[in-house]
């Protein structure tokens, strides 16, 4: 007989047993989707020099004081500066500066008037600008720090690359950029049922579909997936795949082959190992054999063999495991209320995560159970986007109450679990 224990300790003891992984270096051009090792600060303000954000004309604002449209003033236009290029000589206060988006304010300008609010006239063989309104100091320009001041704290470590912290990275000159390592993870399926995916059906037998399932998964959380294909249920054959895993793995998920079954041996592999054991049996459903036991700061998780008890074990126990080893600080699936579409009539005495589907429609968020929801169900995972947590008792729930939903595709992720 195994003791059920509640889901938030399971997890508790995962997570007391994560430590970060290692870091390494990658290309710029690598580093979207990675989780960044160090945190980001401005070695340079930014802009670095004062510069124009518009094509028109540098000048002495005071020089503007008392134009108006009935009595412009004229600047003598000394020269043309575009993007990339400096202008050397102090401008005096009736002179102009041609200049261009982008290029750094000429010493002696302060202020910058667009090209469309002036017009250029030739007055005996000279070029002038004519501005008919007065121009404020600093108008129109882009200051040194106003994007970001030098020494700043940009990305905090564990930040998940985007196209925005890539545009950070390159703008200060990261062409390496310290990332962490992807866990490794090695999928083992358990079963003499299974078939590869390219092989023809057979009387009693079905296709491993869990590896690639938990491939993917492993993908989503941040991790490298190691397909160690499937071993039939046998004591020896699991054994020495798990063995052999624990030789290149920082994480070692097995599927099936860990309930109470003639032919379930993970149990027995975990104690011939040697590994202490978290749990062997969860209050939850689907997933409530989900076992996770420790050996030499490797995780071993023994997910059920029914897909979707397997779907939600990764999810509430691999991912955040995975993420911590990745340095994330919100290791953990978001949590958000959102109102039942549907009565939820079935009660269990364990808490139960329902595969969902959120929207948001009319203003608020809603969830709608998909439909089947047995452990053995592949086919509402197609669908599901989150999942409904119902705790446990003895009632169902009805439309319109609100729940608490965990959502799935979310890349922000929560700091606890609570
Ligand atoms: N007497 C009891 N029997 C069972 C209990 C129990 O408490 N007492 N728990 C049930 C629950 S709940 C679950 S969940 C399953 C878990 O069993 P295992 O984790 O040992 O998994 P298997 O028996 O190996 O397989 C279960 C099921 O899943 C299919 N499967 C397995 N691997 C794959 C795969 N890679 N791809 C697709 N499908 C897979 C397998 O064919 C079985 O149908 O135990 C219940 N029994
Ligand atoms: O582990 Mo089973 O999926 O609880 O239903
Ligand atoms: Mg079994």
């Amino acid at each position: 007989m195994r003791k059920p224990i509640k889901v938030e300790e399971a997890i508790e003891r995962v997570m007391n047993e994560s430590m970060e992984g290692e870091r390494e270096y990658v290309s710029l051009e690598e580093s979207y989707g990675r989780v960044l090792a160090e945190d980001m600060k401005a070695t340079t303000d930014v802009p670095w020099f004062d510069r124009s954000p518009y094509d028109g004309y540098a000048i002495f604002a005071e020089a503007t004081q008392n134009a108006s449209t009935n009595s412009p003033v004229l600047l003598e236009v000394v020269g043309t500066v575009g993007a990339g290029s400096v202008w050397e000589e102090p401008l005096k206060p009736n002179q102009a500066v041609k200049i261009m988006t982008g290029a750094a304010i000429p010493d002696g300008a302060n202020a910058v008037i667009m090209v469309e609010l002036t017009k250029e006239v030739v007055k005996d063989g000279k070029a002038y600008v004519q501005i008919k309104r007065k121009v404020s100091k600093g108008e129109n320009i882009s200051r040194i720090g106003e994007d970001m001041l030098k020494g700043s704290l940009l990305v905090e470590k564990g930040t998940v690359i985007n196209p925005g912290v890539v545009a950070i990275l390159a703008t200060f000159g990261y062409h390496r950029v310290p990332v962490m390592k992807k866990p490794k993870v090695v999928i083992i399926a358990t079963g003499s049922e299974l078939l590869n995916v390219y092989e023809p059906l057979e009387k009693g037998k079905i296709r491993n579909s869990n590896s690639y399932m938990l491939q993917t998964q492993i993908l989503r959380a941040g991790g490298e997936p190691v397909v160690f294909g499937k071993v039939k249920d046998t004591f020896q054959e699991t054994y020495e795949a798990v063995t052999k895993a624990m030789e290149e793995a920082n994480i070692i998920v097995t599927t099936g082959g860990v309930s109470v079954g003639d032919f379930d041996f993970l149990p027995k592999v975990y104690e011939k190992l040697g590994a202490k054991l978290l749990f062997n049996k969860v209050a939850m459903r689907p997933g409530s054999v989900t076992s996770a036991a420790v050996l030499d700061q490797k995780m071993l998780f023994g997910l059920s063999g029914n897909p979707s008890a397997c779907y939600v074990g990764f999810e509430l126990f691999v991912r955040p495991y995975l993420k911590a080893m990745l340095g994330q600080k919100n290791c953990y699936l978001k949590k958000v209320q959102a109102v039942l579409k549907k009565d939820f009539t079935k009660a269990n005495p364990f808490t139960r995560f329902v595969r969902a589907k959120l929207s948001y429609d009319d203003g608020m968020l809603q969830v709608e159970p998909i439909g089947k929801d047995k452990s053995n169900i592949v086919s509402s995972l197609i669908e599901a986007n989150s999942l409904i947590v119902l705790p446990g008792g003895t009632r169902g729930f009805q439309e319109g109450t609100k729940v608490d939903v965990l959502l799935l595709e979310d890349e922000q992720g929560a700091r606890n679990w609570q």
